[in-house]
């Protein structure tokens, strides 16, 4: 059988009295896409930031390339990346000096060759010498990218990895995540607040509320379950505690949504 990419088992999290994660289980394979779907609060970044030993779990187990994360931290670090618009990379630093710190923070040996190709891939060539606090939100969002694939990872997690990039920047990154999803298949976690992002890229959707997860399928059995057109309009019956339509209670007219109410 082949070795699940990450495995989360019960798991919680708590800062004294909130509890930002309660009990939650989900598995990504290799290859596959997941979501993580929920309103501010909800505690996607608090999972993410726990997958990355960024933060210590409360309680529950957590299985990246089959280590657990907790014992065997540092060998699997190496093989994992992210990119979050939330944390900045050195802002005095060049674009190329904080991409050749982390290839030798990476052990990557042609770290030269490794930023040429990522600037090329990713359109940073005229950014290599700019202070990377002078870039715009959008260019940062780039670096960002160019910096979570640096080493390759077989595990990408990435918090709302198109924010600030106009339409057609966002399209043209997230065809390029495919298509390295497609070459190395990555297992990839994403928070988003994109529903089309999500639509488009990930295979199941989890969706979190009050650090739960209240439902979960691929984009086509939510939709399905919830006799909606679009994720967006799924989102806000979860959010809203709308009944589901095919549950007995949910024959009534359904209100009409506001889409840009999230
Ligand atoms: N360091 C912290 N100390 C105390 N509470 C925290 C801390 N980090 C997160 N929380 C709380 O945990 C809960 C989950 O937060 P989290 O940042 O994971 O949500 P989120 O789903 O990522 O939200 P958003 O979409 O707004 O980014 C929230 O109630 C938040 O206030």
């Amino acid at each position: 059988m082949t070795q699940l990419s990450i495995e989360v088992e019960n798991l919680c999290k708590s800062f004294d009295e909130i509890l930002a994660v309660r009990n939650i289980s989900f598995t990504v394979a290799p290859g596959e896409t997941v979501a993580l779907l929920g309103g501010n609060g909800a505690g996607k970044t608090t999972t993410i930031s726990i997958l990355l030993g960024v933060l210590l779990p409360t309680s529950g187990t957590i299985r990246l390339l089959g280590q657990d994360i907790v014992r065997d931290r540092f060998p699997i670090m190496h093989r994992i990346n992210f990119s979050s618009p939330y944390v900045d990379l050195p802002r005095r630093l060049t674009v190329r000096q904080n991409l050749m710190f982390f290839c030798k923070l990476y052990g990557i040996v042609n770290a030269r060759e490794r930023i040429a190709q990522l600037s090329d891939e990713l359109e940073l060539k005229d950014l290599l010498k700019r202070q990377t606090g002078s870039l715009s939100a959008g260019q940062k969002t780039r670096v960002s990218v160019a910096k979570a694939l640096i080493n390759e990872p077989e595990i990408l997690l990435l918090d709302e990895p198109t924010a600030s990039l106009d339409p057609d920047t966002a399209d043209w990154v997230r065809s390029y995540l495919k298509a390295y999803q497609n070459r190395t298949r990555a297992a990839i976690l994403l928070a988003s607040h994109n529903m089309s992002e999500v639509e488009r890229l990930c295979d199941n959707v989890l969706m979190m509320k009050s650090g739960q997860i209240v439902d979960q399928g691929t984009p086509c059995e939510l939709l399905q379950r919830y006799s909606r057109t679009n994720l967006e309009e799924v989102f806000l019956d979860i959010a809203r505690d709308r009944n589901r339509p095919n549950t007995s209670e949910s024959t009534e007219p359904r209100e009409n949504i506001e889409v840009g109410d999230i």
